[in-house]
């Protein structure tokens, strides 16, 4: 490993399948029960690992301020729980919407734990990782370990699944949506009875939040009415954005090439191992440390 280039890291987005909520516990948190799996597409970060401790992010994000910014905050997580006196400069090169239910801010964050910890060579578990992560964000935990899975808990506890791997087209309608503001809505229903691991079949689940959601935006009613005429299509997490899955990528883009001008779109497929995963086993073989 050489001290002076920067690496490219992956933070991949993800699907919440469907989105169950159970109940709610005494802190506020909700119970959920969830089936993640990750897309291709997301954010790339690249990593320069230095000496000096200091943690620099050299691209920071309008609108969010860097002692806030989950990237920074799980750099200096790391460097708190090992101690080290390592640092790093970050460039980070944004591509998911925020406030969109695909986790960006988790997913960054978890990229930075992962990759830093084999810069730096702090030696923790995925385990040791996730557990770091968790204080960051609900989702952080499943992009640190990698592997598609339903989720119990507020979605830390993770059993590896492999659904089906479709491509999807991932549409937001012009609007940003707060997790904590549908978290907290006193319309939202808390009470879908729990599914027996054994017996998950996605197809016949939901997303408890986007009833509140679709009465609340009609920008994400009328954008998800539009799509359920061409593929199956649901709210990821909290929203704003939709996936409709298709057999083919070909499938996919002729769909979005109708979508109206205001909504932003891509197209990604399904993949059950984090392509941040993928990145780090390819580093590792290529670099002799
Ligand atoms: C909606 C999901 O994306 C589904 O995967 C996650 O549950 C949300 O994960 P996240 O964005 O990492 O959420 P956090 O940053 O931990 O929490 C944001 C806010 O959402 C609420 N929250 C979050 C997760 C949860 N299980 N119950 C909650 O009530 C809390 O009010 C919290 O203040
Ligand atoms: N590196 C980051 N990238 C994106 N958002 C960040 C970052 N750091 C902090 N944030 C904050 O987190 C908020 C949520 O962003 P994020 O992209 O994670 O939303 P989301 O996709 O709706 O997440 P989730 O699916 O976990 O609810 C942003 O509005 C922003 O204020």
């Amino acid at each position: 490993m050489t001290a002076t280039q920067f690496l490219t890291f992956p933070a991949p987005a993800k699907l919440n399948l469907f989105l169950h909520i159970i109940g709610r516990r005494a802190d506020g948190y909700h119970e959920l029960e969830t089936a993640f799996q990750f897309l291709d597409h997301g954010d790339n970060i690249n990593i320069r690992p230095t000496d000096n401790g200091q943690i620099e992010l050299l691209t920071p994000i309008e609108g969010v301020p860097d002692e806030e910014n989950l990237i920074i905050k799980a750099a200096k997580a790391l460097q708190l729980a090992s101690q080290t006196n390592k640092g790093a400069q970050i460039k980070l090169e944004k591509y998911l919407p925020m406030g969109g239910g695909l986790g960006g801010g988790s997913s960054d964050a978890a990229t930075i734990l992962v990759a830093l910890n084999w810069l730096w060579q702090t030696n923790f578990t995925l385990q040791q990782l996730a557990d770091i992560g968790l204080k960051l964000g609900a989702d952080v935990p499943v992009f640190v370990h990698g592997f598609a899975a339903f989720a119990k808990g507020v979605g830390e506890e993770l059993t590896p699944i492999t659904p089906s791997t479709y491509y999807y087209l991932v549409s937001k309608p012009n609007v940003s949506i707060s997790t904590q503001a549908v978290f907290t809505s006193p319309d939202l229903t808390r009470n879908t009875p729990a599914l027996k691991l054994d017996q998950l079949d996605i197809d016949s689940c939901h997303n408890d939040c986007q009833k509140l959601v679709i009465k609340q935006y009609p920008e994400v009613a009328n954008l998800l009415a539009w799509l359920v005429e061409y593929a199956p299509s649901q709210m990821t997490g909290t929203g704003a954005c939709i996936f409709s899955r298709f057999d083919t990528k070909e499938q996919a883009e002729s769909i979005q090439k109708m979508l109206p001008e205001q909504i932003s779109s891509f197209v990604a497929k399904g993949v059950n191992v984090s392509p941040l995963h993928q990145t780090l086993e390819k580093y590792q073989r290529e670099f002799t440390r």
